[in-house]
């Protein structure tokens, strides 16, 4: 239901949450690293700060320690392996939550586990392989991965230093063995003779390379910080003098938890609904509400589908796409060509039919068809009172173009991406996309906005949509297909972002396209161009 990290707050702190696990990670930005109060003891009170996050033994011995683990440290590692052999923390995390019937506080504590873990191991991995005194490669990787949730319950969160330590223990005695536990209690206790500065002083390269310094501090791989610098640049975004400042705040921001945003589906929702029902209105987006805390799901609106937890830059796109001027024939025909799982489709529903249009949303595996059917229900039980059609179908965006030509006006390719522009929500993202990546989706994203192009009327709109910044994606796509072609030109995106003010939103550099950024704006990096198809 949520795209957030999670987090929240524990009263009792039997296990050694910590009070406030949403902020403070490492992977914060500079400065707040610690900003979530004092440390606390196993029973939540209040204790000094270590100066050298120094030991705290535990009064019981090795042998009597831990025995059980508990379950949420479980399931983190359960997902984690889950992870490691291809899965999606987003996806596979709710299902053992589920299972292991983990709930409140307790779930989000173990989000915020596997999230941290997964997420910020590109700088616990140098971590652990100085504690341990050998390369992370000749670690098991299962025992690598009770030892990432360990260094993160050390190090990104404010975990008792004896909660930790134990309670990691256990799980590797269960999960890894007892000669692993020996092992993971040793290593544990190498970590916990430091705080996070003093590791960071310790294993951030200094030799002067400002991304490779990144990569390991903020924990991203080196060509994405190296991406991010050129998209930051050329996205007009930064400057020589500024990119240093500009790209150490991006990378930082990857790493904070994304607040949980909701839009209000016109006609279905409204804002004040959401407002009464505990969120906060979005001065970024028109029809978007803040949920500061709790579940969305007990939100009734989101519950019936009315209303849904969506990014605010989505939020943006799809109104940009919908305040374009077109002059049609009534009915208009609208296409998401690339619609799974529908999040851009059933805010463009509720506003076709408000607009009296008709909405094709299209996605090429069942599977993920089935999701934006369901996501668009409400939607289509109200067509009909409407006298209109939302047509939900299965197919391959790329021969739209040559099936329908001319048919529709409005025209969404939201291209399948890297993702490098919403890396806060998908913590393994990061990790698994390479820049070969980059070479197939760029000829699918060519192809899909040349067939977007062919499948719109003279006179129409489309919105060519990524969730990267990365220029491969982004400008050189919308470049590349436009100068083959003399029936198309590019639209000035900009005029048609409005905030819930009705101001244009501020977005830098000059140029036509619109790219939004987590470190300025909040949102995942958006990208957005919209071309006019001229005959
Ligand atoms: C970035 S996602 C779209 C997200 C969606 N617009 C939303 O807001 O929820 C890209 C989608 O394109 C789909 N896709 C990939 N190749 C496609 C193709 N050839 N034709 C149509 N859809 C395709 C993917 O399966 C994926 O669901």
């Amino acid at each position: 239901m949520s795209e957030s990290d999670g987090g929240g707050r524990r009263d009792d702190n039997r296990s050694g949450r910590p009070d406030d696990n949403r902020r403070g990670g490492p992977g914060g930005r500079d400065g707040e690293r610690r900003a979530a109060g004092p440390r606390r003891n196993a029973q939540g009170r209040q204790r000094p700060e270590r100066a050298h996050g120094g030991r705290e033994r535990s009064a019981q011995k090795p042998s009597e320690r831990g025995r059980t683990s508990d379950p949420q440290r479980l399931a983190a590692y359960t997902v984690m392996r889950a992870v490691a052999d291809g899965a999606y923390a987003n996806l596979e995390l709710p299902k053992v939550l589920r299972d292991k019937d983990i709930r409140g506080r307790d779930a989000a504590f173990t989000t915020e586990l596997v999230y941290g873990a997964v997420r910020m191991h590109g700088l616990y991995d140098p971590i652990i392989s100085v504690a341990a005194a050998r390369p992370i490669a000749k670690i098991d990787e299962n025992v690598v991965d009770t030892l990432r949730l360990g260094a993160h319950q050390l190090l990104g969160m404010r975990v008792p230093t004896h909660a930790a330590v134990d309670e990691t223990v256990a799980l590797a005695r269960k999960v890894n063995g007892a000669g692993a536990a020996g092992f993971v209690n040793a290593v544990m206790r190498r970590i916990s003779e430091r705080d996070l500065d003093a590791w960071l002083a310790e294993v951030v390269p200094t030799n002067g390379d400002l991304t490779a310094r990144l990569a390991v501090e903020h924990s991203h791989p080196e060509w994405v910080v190296k991406a991010l610098r050129a998209a930051l640049l050329g996205h007009g975004a930064a400057t020589a003098e500024t990119i240093d400042d500009d790209l150490s705040s991006l990378v930082a921001s990857d790493n904070d938890p994304a607040k949980v945003s909701l839009v209000a589906r016109p006609g279905l929702s409204s804002v004040s609904e959401l407002v009464d029902d505990g969120a906060e209105a979005s001065w970024l987006s028109p029809v978007g509400a803040i949920l500061p805390g709790g579940d969305p799901g007990a939100i009734r609106a989101v519950r019936e589908g009315r209303a849904a937890v969506q990014d605010e830059g989505s939020q943006l796109l799809a109104l940009a796409l919908a305040a374009v001027p077109v002059e049609a024939e009534a009915p208009e025909q609208w296409l998401d060509l690339c619609a799974g799982p529908g999040g851009k489709a059933g805010l463009l529903a509720a506003l076709a039919l408000q607009a009296g249009a008709d909405l094709t949303a299209n996605e090429v595996t069942e599977h993920r068809t089935e999701l934006v059917r369901q996501t668009l229900r409400p939607a289509l039980l109200q067509a009909g009172a409407h006298g209109r059609t939302i047509d939900v179908r299965t197919g391959d965006g790329r021969f739209y173009g040559e099936d329908e030509p001319g048919r529709y006006h409005r025209v969404l390719v939201d291209a399948p991406c890297t993702g490098l522009g919403a890396l806060r929500r998908r913590p393994e993202a990061r990790w698994r996309r390479t820049p070969a990546d980059l070479a197939d989706l760029g000829a699918l994203q060519r192809e899909l906005l040349a067939s977007a192009i062919d499948a719109t009327a003279p006179g129409g709109v489309i919105a060519y949509a990524t969730c990267s910044p990365h220029l491969a994606e982004t400008q050189f796509v919308v470049r590349d297909v436009t100068r083959k072609r003399d029936d198309v030109e590019l639209l000035d995106a900009r005029e048609y972002l409005r905030d819930a003010s009705g101001e244009v939103v501020d977005v830098p550099g000059g140029g036509k396209t619109v790219q939004l950024w987590p470190h300025l704006h909040g949102t995942d990096g958006m990208f957005l161009a919209l071309l006019r198809k001229t005959r």
